[in-house]
């Protein structure tokens, strides 16, 4: 790797400008002058769009050229290459959390479902004194019809019985034994209840048939309290991705104390609960020594027999004599859609697509690539459902013409109808609309992102191709896209982008961390979001790109 030079930290790449020694970040970060706002921009990084510069490897062996592609034109052709899976029913709980509404969510019910207390204390009809004639508890029929200056106890969520007019809270009344039975009657100092008062009144917040969300929200906890409430058993969401990770290196312990050349697999913890936070389903977590036809085979089988919608690798990308990646996926027939991105760290990332999809259905779409990976069978097929709404536009198709991947994720439009079984009964919709080429759609077919195996690197491409195919996947629109003002200078690389860790700090302004070189994870541990530093770097005050990691920031980041 382009190591950075020793007691520097920060930097992957050659430095340049002023800030140069300090990239990482050099010492607490000074607050700007003015008050800075953290605001929605249009596009984080404005650097080449799609370009691609051939640029050899000089290991002192021709090894192969890479075409880097630039940092927004890959994120965007990421965006792009894969097309929105399937709708699919499930109930309501863990296995909805995350993912996509596939259709909008209307309520199935009025809410409330009917009048009821927003009080314990006393329905009553018409003005006091009340003659106290029974109660209903949460749960209960409400019984007959109140009469005028008639009350019954109720609690908190109990049925109105009809004829009821108003509901005094317990504290406000006072109940008298007279001969002919208990009276209500309003406590002083407090006044006669008023029409309506402590009522919940049936439908006030939804009527039945009304649209709640959008399809494309991510299921969250709120959501599933939304839709429990207003009449669903189950929702419609779109699959998850199936994500395979294979962990590369001869050198990965997976536990105890690093030594004698070998190192903590820091990936195989880091990525899956971070795949799963971007929507995955990780279906396997495989390490792998440093050998060509086991890394093939793991591939094959991913694909083939898992049925991985994406594969992903980490380490091994790079030209080095126990480097496998490129020569697995020329044995496999994959198509390599980004080969080298200028971005530091994670320059060697890689993207492709496999010439058969999930389940080891071919792709008769593509017969100059059939035969790649074995068909060996494959796992029962998702039960997709055929209640299915499309409300998305599929993004561009053509990548490098289309907007930024921050803005430009699957919205409302006009429904283009990919859902529902493929004509094989695989559940995988390979001949169904959407997946051929008259459709507009890239054609349904399992993916790979390979990411470098310095640790920062590889979240610099989780970040670059595995958080936006993962979303065009899942069918999750694009998240809004901030920008921060430094608290200090940022040094550039001559020609890439580079990606920073960096803390808010409390007025917002990002604060560039140390311990950002390519083999560390120290700051972004502490990290709130990675600063995207155009080539050439940006200046205290400056406005740059702020990505989310996806998570919560560290509580740490803003005071180390
Ligand atoms: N001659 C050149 N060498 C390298 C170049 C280059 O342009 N010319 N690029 C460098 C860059 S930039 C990167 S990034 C790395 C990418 O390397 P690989 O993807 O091939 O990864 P490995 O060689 O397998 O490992 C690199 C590094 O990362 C450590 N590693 C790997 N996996 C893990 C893991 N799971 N947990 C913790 N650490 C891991 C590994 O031990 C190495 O130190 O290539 C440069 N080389
Ligand atoms: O600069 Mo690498 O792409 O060490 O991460």
């Amino acid at each position: 790797m382009e190591e950075a030079a020793p007691g520097d930290d920060g930097v992957a790449g050659p430095p340049s400008g002023p800030a140069a020694g300090c990239a990482g970040g050099c010492g607490n970060g000074r607050a700007a002058a003015e008050e800075p706002r953290r605001r929605p921009r249009p596009g984080a990084g404005d650097e080449e769009h799609g370009g691609a510069a051939s640029r050899p490897y000089d290991l002192g062996r021709p090894v192969f050229h890479r075409a880097d592609t630039g940092w927004s034109g890959a994120r965007h052709i990421a965006l792009t290459a894969a097309r929105r899976l399937d709708a699919v029913r499930v109930p309501l709980g863990a296995e909805a959390l995350g993912a996509a509404l596939a259709q909008g969510l209307a309520a199935l019910t009025d809410l409330p479902p009917f009048d009821s207390s927003a009080m314990d204390g006393w329905a009553l009809a018409g003005p006091g004194p009340w003659r106290l004639t029974g109660q209903v508890l949460a749960g209960q029929e409400p019984g007959a019809r109140l009469a005028d200056r008639h009350a019954v106890r109720v609690a908190t969520g109990a049925e109105l019985p009809a004829g009821a007019t108003a509901v005094l809270r317990n504290e406000h009344g006072a109940v008298e034994l007279r001969p002919d039975g208990e009276w209500l009657r309003v406590a002083a100092p407090h006044p006669a209840p008023r029409p309506g008062q402590e009522v919940r009144r049936r439908g006030q917040e939804c009527r039945a048939g009304e649209a709640l969300l959008p399809a494309g929200v991510t299921v969250t906890p709120a959501v599933l309290g939304l839709a429990a409430a207003s009449g669903y058993d189950d929702l419609a969401v779109v699959a998850r991705p199936r994500v395979e990770l294979l962990v590369l290196g001869d050198e990965l312990l997976a536990e105890g104390q690093p030594g004698g050349g070998r190192v903590r697999d820091a990936l195989g913890p880091m990525l899956p609960p971070w795949l799963r936070a971007l929507g995955a389903d990780v279906v396997a977590v495989r390490t792998l020594p440093d050998d060509a036809e086991a890394l093939r085979a793991a591939i094959s089988d991913a694909v083939a027999t898992g049925g991985a919608d994406l594969v992903v690798t980490t380490g091994g990308t790079a030209s080095g004599p126990r480097d496998h990646v490129h020569g697995a996926l020329a044995r496999l027939g994959a198509r390599l859609r980004v080969d080298g991105v200028t971005v530091r760290p994670g320059h060697p990332m890689l993207l492709a697509e496999f010439p058969c999809g999930p389940y080891g259905t071919p792709c008769p779409e593509d017969p100059e690539h059939s035969g790649g990976v074995e068909p060996t069978g494959g796992r029962p097929p998702r039960q997709h459902t055929d209640a299915y709404t499309d409300a998305y536009t599929h993004p561009d198709t053509e990548p490098g013409a289309g907007p930024d991947p921050d803005t430009a994720g699957p919205g409302p439009g006009t429904g283009t109808g990919t859902g529902g079984e493929s004509a094989s009964g695989t559940g995988f919709d390979l001949a169904g609309a959407g997946s051929g080429s008259g459709s507009g759609l890239p054609p349904r077919r399992s993916h790979f992102v390979g990411l470098p195996g310095n640790p920062l690197a590889a979240v610099a491409g989780v970040l670059t191709l595995v958080a936006p195919l993962l979303r065009t996947l899942g069918g999750h629109p694009a998240p809004a896209s901030y920008s921060a003002p430094l608290t200090e200078d940022i040094g550039g690389h001559p020609t890439d982008t580079r990606l920073v860790p960096v803390v808010f700090d409390a007025r917002a302004a990002a604060r560039p961390l140390r311990h950002t070189g390519s083999a560390m994870l120290r700051g972004l541990a502490a990290a709130d979001g990675m600063a995207v530093v155009p080539p050439g770097g940006a200046k205290a005050g400056e406005e740059v790109g702020v990505l989310d990691i996806g998570m919560p920031g560290a509580a740490v980041g803003n005071t180390w």
